[in-house]
């Protein structure tokens, strides 16, 4: 059987740093959950072969949100971490009958505002490449790194820095192997660096943010609209 792609969309997170009652993932944006945008900016890939959404084991909301639901896409429960939701996910990919050799294009349900285009150009770059890839932007500021004071302790240099984004794509069973590993990780593309792989760096709209923080949404409606308007007619 040819290889087949595969979306994974984390969406198990609590949303702390928001401090909001609702998780973050159900909050509005353009008049739509944040993680519908997500969905569907997997199910918009030509070809995908199934999106996996990893949700709280608890989450009570996820049955209630108005999602695609089509016989492409399924729910799992995720895990305690980001990597622990990782991992359930790409477990419940191969019950679903997802081979090792596939490929899986991991993406945060809090990144609403990925360009379809990057993720075609993400596909491009490095759907068969063993060691795989990340969209990411460049650092596009001067960096800071602070003392326990609040004071400039130093400024690293930027010189090759860049920001880390999903989707994230790698071959579906390097990434279980990578992530069956003890160590914390806190992307993809870090747990496969530690099997000794260098994924690919693709250049990445910078609108592409995760929703951490309140002030985010602005920026993000912004970026909804952008896509939006570049949207083909
Ligand atoms: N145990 C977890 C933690 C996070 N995520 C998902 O990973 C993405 C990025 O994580 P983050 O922005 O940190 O989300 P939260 O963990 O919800 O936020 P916070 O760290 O502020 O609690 C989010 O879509 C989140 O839902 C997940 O699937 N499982
Ligand atoms: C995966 C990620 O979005 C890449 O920047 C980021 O590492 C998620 O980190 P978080 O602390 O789970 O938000």
């Amino acid at each position: 059987m040819a290889k087949r792609l595969w979306g994974l969309i984390a969406a198990a997170g609590s949303g702390q740093r928001l401090r909001a009652g609702t998780p973050k993932q159900y909050h509005h944006l353009a008049g739509r959950p944040i993680l519908a945008w997500s969905l569907d900016a997997l199910c918009q890939v030509p070809d995908i072969a199934g999106v996996m959404i990893v949700r709280a084991a608890d989450d009570a909301l996820f049955d209630r949100a108005s999602l695609r639901r089509d016989d492409r896409v399924r729910d799992c429960p995720g895990g305690a971490e980001r990597q622990d939701s990782i991992r359930a996910g790409l477990a419940a990919l191969r019950d679903w009958g997802a081979a090792e050799g596939d490929g899986v294009l991991v993406h945060d349900a809090a990144r609403p505002a990925v360009p379809a285009t990057d993720i075609t150009r993400l596909i491009e770059a490095v759907a068969d490449d063993p060691d795989g890839g990340l969209l990411a932007a460049p650092v596009r500021d001067t960096l800071k790194r602070a003392d326990a004071a609040g004071r400039v302790a130093d400024t690293p240099s930027r010189e090759g820095l860049w920001q880390a984004m999903t989707p994230q794509l790698f071959p579906l069973g390097r990434l279980q192997t990578a992530l069956a590993r003890d160590t914390r990780v806190t992307d993809e593309s870090q747990a496969m660096e530690g099997l000794g792989a260098r994924p690919r760096l693709v250049a990445g709209d910078p609108g592409n943010i995760k929703y951490t923080y309140p002030e985010d949404i602005h920026w993000l409606a912004n970026a909804i609209e952008r896509n939006r308007r570049r949207a083909p007619e």
